[in-house]
């Protein structure tokens, strides 16, 4: 955009520059600093005279007073208009503003015009020299925590530069604002609180969720990721800890789909926590007491749902985020057709599951309907990836549900899901099948012969030796996902599943493993996680103003995102594009799911965009720094009273 309008607004105030030099002006100071704001050549690091330092009552809305020779303030006028641009932030507000901080890369003469020259260290950098720095500082970190707290210092200080940051390294940085770094920051929330980020709505705010949502000053937010801390991760009951998680969930809606910091809100709805350790805990941040649930809870829920509508409207997206199980079904129901608003543990994480078959099946040759698939667990993510194998299935194979749901056999805490069985929640009823009661997964992986195998139960090593033997008996090439988060929960590690499947199985994880060494050949491991999708999900939701994410949503991005792994990727064992590659992959799933919807009639933004791709793209986040556009610059942009008389 800026790079459109920059040169015409150059060309402007070249006019308006010669017009203001021809003026006396009433103040020397002004006078001196306008003729060396002119001599000053942009992009030549030249040390200004020290003369130059600007006196406090020129900074701020007292710096330059000439609208046509009126005695007004530039920002009078900017206010007036009621456009509060970024050039009107000066001093060190400018550099305490993380979103227009750019720290050392401030040119001098940026320094000079904004006010803040002699506030910094007198180096001009580039932005690649601070990535360096900051990679540089990262590496003397040892603890993974540390280097967190860093980076979360880093967002709070400069945007820009911790995005590029990611951005460059995504495979580095990645797990470390995101899991497994993640879970750690979670568990140590309260010790390692230091700033505000995003808005706390606790049990006894209900009836006043407006008045904080209120209280957040941005008023363009487009996308809430929300949690009630009940299931973090698989590390369980955090209460207000999890805040973590609707932080780096939103870090990543802005590094690897462009949405931009401020339209990001994460959320913790916090009602309490039945985790013993944090309420014992003195540092806890959260309410000490057992967490609600219930008709109040759920009225609580209901109001903070309308209140986002009322506050940021329709199209604002809601997406819930590790919430319990029991909650997490019941809301996605209750909400789905009537909000924007999606369940990533459940959806997000059925569409990378099955993205991740997708690409799986260009190394077995065969349809999702020839495979049996077995889940261990029968939660959020493994019923969500279910049912979109199911789905799948039938517009792949050209078979029944019934016949798809054959293919699928479920194991929760209480054994294989059996009709038998009459405990059974609403969602794993539709996949109980014919079967004599079974717990020992060994006797189910030999009874069942399943080529496809998919744990999600945060319970680390399930997938045992003997476990692993008998997918390798099974068939030629079995699949196993060892989804759970973070890598302490993994089901098994890729060491041990291609040492006991000898290098058959393809295998992919939740969070990230290093490559493996077998028999000769790297293996680099594919990342199973829901950050290759709820990305691009926000991006096209909010670029297409779609109102309701119907589930043929995920299965569209499940088939983009398959549609991206190489077969280079697939050679070396992964069934998903590199993490690195997972900007370039957002980009592309959020195309297809815009290009959808409007295919589909259901986009609200219109006119429909000809150029979709150039559409999305112009709507993303860039990295790169602006030019400190000082405010008579900005000048011309606006007509002022004298010059709207003049073209009457
Ligand atoms: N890679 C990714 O993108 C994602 C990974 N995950 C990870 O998956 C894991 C589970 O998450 P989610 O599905 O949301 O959690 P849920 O709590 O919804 O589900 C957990 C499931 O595991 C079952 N389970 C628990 N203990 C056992 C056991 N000993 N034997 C067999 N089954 C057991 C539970 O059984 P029961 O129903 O009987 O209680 C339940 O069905 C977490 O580690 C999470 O981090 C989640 C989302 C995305
Ligand atoms: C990845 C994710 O959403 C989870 O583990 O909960
Ligand atoms: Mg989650």
């Amino acid at each position: 955009m800026l790079k459109n309008i920059l040169p015409k607004i150059l060309k402007k105030s070249a006019i308006l520059l010669q017009k203001i030099s021809s003026k006396k002006f009433s103040d020397p100071m002004d006078r001196f600093y306008f003729d060396q704001f002119l001599s000053a050549t942009p992009g030549k690091d030249k040390q200004p005279p020290l003369t130059l330092t600007i006196p406090s009552e020129n900074r701020g809305d007292k710096q330059f007073k000439l609208v046509d020779g009126e005695e007004k303030s530039h920002l009078e006028v900017w206010a007036k208009k009621g456009d509060k641009t970024p050039g009107t932030i000066c001093g060190l507000d400018r550099i305490n503003n993380p979103g227009l901080n750019k720290s050392l890369a401030f040119t001098i003469e940026e320094r000079q015009l904004l006010g803040i020259h002699g506030l910094l260290p007198p180096v001009v950098k580039t932005q690649e020299q601070q990535i360096e720095h900051c990679k540089l500082r990262l590496g003397r970190l040892k603890d993974p925590l540390d280097k967190y707290i860093y980076l979360m210092d880093l967002l709070d200080f400069n945007e820009k530069l911790l995005y590029a940051v990611v951005r460059r390294n995504i495979s580095e940085v990645m797990p470390l604002l995101y899991t497994p770094t993640v879970g750690t920051a979670c568990l140590k929330w309260g010790l390692i609180y230091r700033r505000p980020r995003g808005i706390y709505i606790t049990f006894y705010d209900k009836g006043h969720v407006y008045e904080i949502l209120k209280n957040f000053p941005e008023s363009d937010v487009r996308v809430i990721v929300v949690t009630d801390g009940e299931r973090i991760l698989g590390l369980g009951d955090q209460g207000a800890c999890g805040m973590g998680i609707p932080i780096g969930k939103l870090a990543l809606y802005t590094a690897l789909a462009g949405i931009k910091p401020n339209q990001c809100l994460p959320i913790t709805i916090d009602v309490g926590t039945n985790n013993e350790e944090h309420l014992k805990d003195p540092i806890y941040p959260g309410i000490r007491e057992k967490r609600r649930t219930g008709k109040k809870y759920d009225e609580l829920i209901d109001e903070f749902m309308h209140a986002v509508v009322q506050r940021w409207g329709q199209n604002c997206l809601i997406q819930f985020e590790d919430f319990g199980n029991k909650n997490a079904f019941r809301l996605l129901e209750k909400y789905r057709d009537t909000f924007c608003t999606f369940n990533d543990d459940i959806q997000g994480t059925a569409s990378v599951g099955v993205a991740g078959l997708l690409a799986a099946l260009r190394i077995t040759k065969n349809k999702l309907s020839d495979n049996i698939i077995l889940f261990y667990g029968a939660g959020e993510a493994n019923i969500g990836i279910a049912n979109l194998c199911v789905m799948a299935m039938i517009s792949d194979g050209k078979i029944s549900e019934d016949t798809a749901r054959k293919k699928i056999w479920m194991v929760d805490s209480k054994g294989l899901i059996v009709k038998s069985r009459h405990e059974l929640e609403p969602q794993k009823k539709p996949f109980a099948q014919e079967h004599e009661k079974e717990t020992d997964l060994i006797q189910i992986v030999k009874d069942l012969k399943p080529s496809i195998l998919i744990g999600a139960a945060a319970c680390p090593g399930v997938f045992t030796s003997g476990v692993l033997k008998q997918m390798a008996d099974n068939c030629a090439r079995p699949i196993v996902f060892a989804l759970s988060n973070p890598t302490s929960k993994a089901e098994c590690t890729p060491k041990e599943a291609y040492e006991e499947t000898k290098g058959s199985v393809i295998y992919a994880s939740g969070s990230p493993f290093p490559p493996v060494e077998y028999n000769g050949k790297t293996y680099v491991t594919g990342q199973g996680n829901n950050a290759y999708i709820f990305p691009a999900m926000g991006l096209a939701a909010m670029c297409a103003g779609i109102q309701s994410i119907s589930e043929d949503y995920f299965l569209i991005a499940a088939e983009a995102l398959a549609s991206q792994v190489k077969e280079s990727d697939l050679a070396q064992g992964s069934i998903y594009p590199p993490i690195d590659r997972l900007l370039e992959c957002s980009t592309k799933i959020a195309i297809r799911l815009v290009e959808y919807a409007y295919r589909k009639k259901v986009a609200s933004v219109m006119p429909e965009p000809n150029d979709k791709e150039a559409f999305v793209k112009a709507q993303m986040y860039d990295t790169d720094y602006e030019p400190a556009i000082p405010i008579f610059y900005q000048m011309p942009l606006g007509e002022t009273d004298k010059d709207k008389k003049k073209s009457k």
